[in-house]
């Protein structure tokens, strides 16, 4: 019987799909994380950059409208060369005073404000004194002057905060009026400070740097706020591209597999007897040529190739002294005991070539064995019961071995010949040629 062998859907192509669907999202979400990151501090900084602009602006204006007037009025002894106030002439104090107030009014209004700080080696003032790392910072400062600033976003308790540090200009001649000797500086310099801290600069170095640092803790809980729900569209696009993608490859393959299907049922009904279930005629016409190729590409001593044919004697009268019923049951009979001839042999197919014709093709074998083999068939034939059959069911035969080269229709013509003679010679037997 056909045995219907459950068709396999190939599911590794939809590994894959998931596989490469997966990476993709990761590699996407990945960047896109990375780039909302980037966007906030890169808007941070940009504001940042504003204040400093205000910050600068406001330095130059001291230094260059401020002071200038100051230091003429002690050219003139209006004020005296001596006179020195932080609030007029220091313009970091300056800057530290207004950033103070500017603070003030933006924690009064309940928003975020960047935290400044300079930093020093040596400053006038203690608040101003850099830490062992804002040293190490200065230094890279004055090592590479190509390095303008620095930023990183930074975990300090639990909150996420983005550092800002840029240097100050390289000490110019009039920065050293007030940071070079001591003994030159305004009196009440030294008076204010002492004569400590503050000084010995050198021209052309670094001596601080600013820094800022903003809480961006809520601004990046946003952040991913937005992350999350973009890569959860990213993930639902994906998801239903795999199902869609999935459905379709699902549906093509199960009407592959169902035409693969009906190619094999069809092949087989085409190559099989439907009452015995043996090979039937096209079965042999298609197996017989591969067997007599196979026979000719090995060594002759080596390898042969026998076919027998089988005719029921008398099958004519089965039918008609018994009904057609029972003449089907004795070709399945037969076709039965042809099945477990066959598989007792190594190499050896059966056929039913039509009506009660029956033929065996073995391999590897020799006159001893084919006679045996047409005694055990003719022993188990006289053996079947069949209700309502009360006869001795006889069978003749023919056989021959495969010559080198041979077509298959000498071959079968030369079978035809035997079973023949045997026929002729009064049935119930065997003939060899
Ligand atoms: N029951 C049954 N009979 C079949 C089938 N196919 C062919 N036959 C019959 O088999 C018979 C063959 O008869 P013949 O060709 O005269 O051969 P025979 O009676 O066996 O005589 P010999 O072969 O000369 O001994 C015919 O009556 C066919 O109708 C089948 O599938 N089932």
């Amino acid at each position: 019987m056909y045995s219907n062998s459950e068709f396999r859907i190939n599911k590794k192509p939809l590994y894959w799909l998931a596989t490469a669907l997966l990476f993709s999202y990761l590699i996407i979400t990945a960047s896109i994380y990375q780039q909302v990151k980037n966007t906030i501090i890169e808007n941070k900084l940009n504001e940042l950059n504003q204040h400093i602009l205000y910050q600068t602006s406001l330095r130059q204006y001291i230094n260059s409208q401020l002071k200038p007037i100051i230091y003429n009025l002690q050219k003139e002894h209006i004020l005296s060369y001596d006179f020195f106030d932080p609030h007029l002439l220091s313009s970091t104090f300056i800057s530290r005073k207004v950033y103070q107030i500017f603070d003030k009014k933006l924690d009064a209004k309940d928003l975020n404000s960047w935290k400044y700080r300079l930093a020093a080696k040596n400053p006038r003032n203690p608040v101003n004194q850099a830490t062992p790392e804002e040293i190490e910072l200065l230094e890279k400062f004055n090592s590479d002057r190509n390095l303008k600033q620095i930023h990183r976003v930074e975990m300090i308790n639990s909150q996420e905060t983005l550092y800002y540090a840029a240097p100050f200009n390289a000490n110019e001649a009039n920065c050293l009026m007030c940071h070079g000797d001591p003994k030159t500086a305004p009196k009440g310099l030294i008076e204010k400070y002492g004569s400590e801290h503050g000084f010995n600069e050198k021209l052309g170095d670094i001596r601080a740097f600013v820094s800022y640092r903003l809480n961006i803790t809520e601004s990046m809980l946003n952040a991913n706020k937005t992350f999350l729900i973009i890569s959860l569209i990213i993930f639902a696009f994906m998801a239903a591209f795999f199902a869609l993608a999935s459905w379709s490859y699902l549906i093509e393959q199960r009407r592959k597999g169902l035409i693969i299907q009906q190619q094999q049922e069809l092949e087989y009904v085409a190559h099989h007897d439907f009452l015995t279930n043996l090979t039937n005629r096209h079965g042999l016409n298609r197996d017989l040529p591969v067997q007599l190729a196979k026979l000719n590409n090995e060594p002759v001593h080596l390898s042969n190739l026998w076919v027998i044919m089988l005719d029921i004697d008398f099958f004519k009268s089965i039918n008609d002294d018994f009904g057609h019923d029972i003449g089907d049951l004795t070709l399945q009979k037969l076709g039965e005991i042809l099945k477990t001839e066959k598989n007792n042999l190594e190499h050896a197919e059966a056929y039913r070539l039509g009506g009660e014709e029956f033929l065996i093709v073995i391999r590897n074998t020799d006159t001893k064995i084919i006679k045996a083999l047409y005694k055990d068939i003719c022993t188990s034939l006289a053996a079947i019961k069949i209700a309502g059959l009360n006869r001795i069911i006889k069978i003749s035969a023919g056989a021959t071995e495969a010559q080198p080269n041979e077509h298959q229709y000498e071959l079968l013509k030369r079978v035809d010949q035997a079973l023949y003679q045997a026929k002729e010679q009064g049935r119930a037997r065997l003939i060899i040629i």
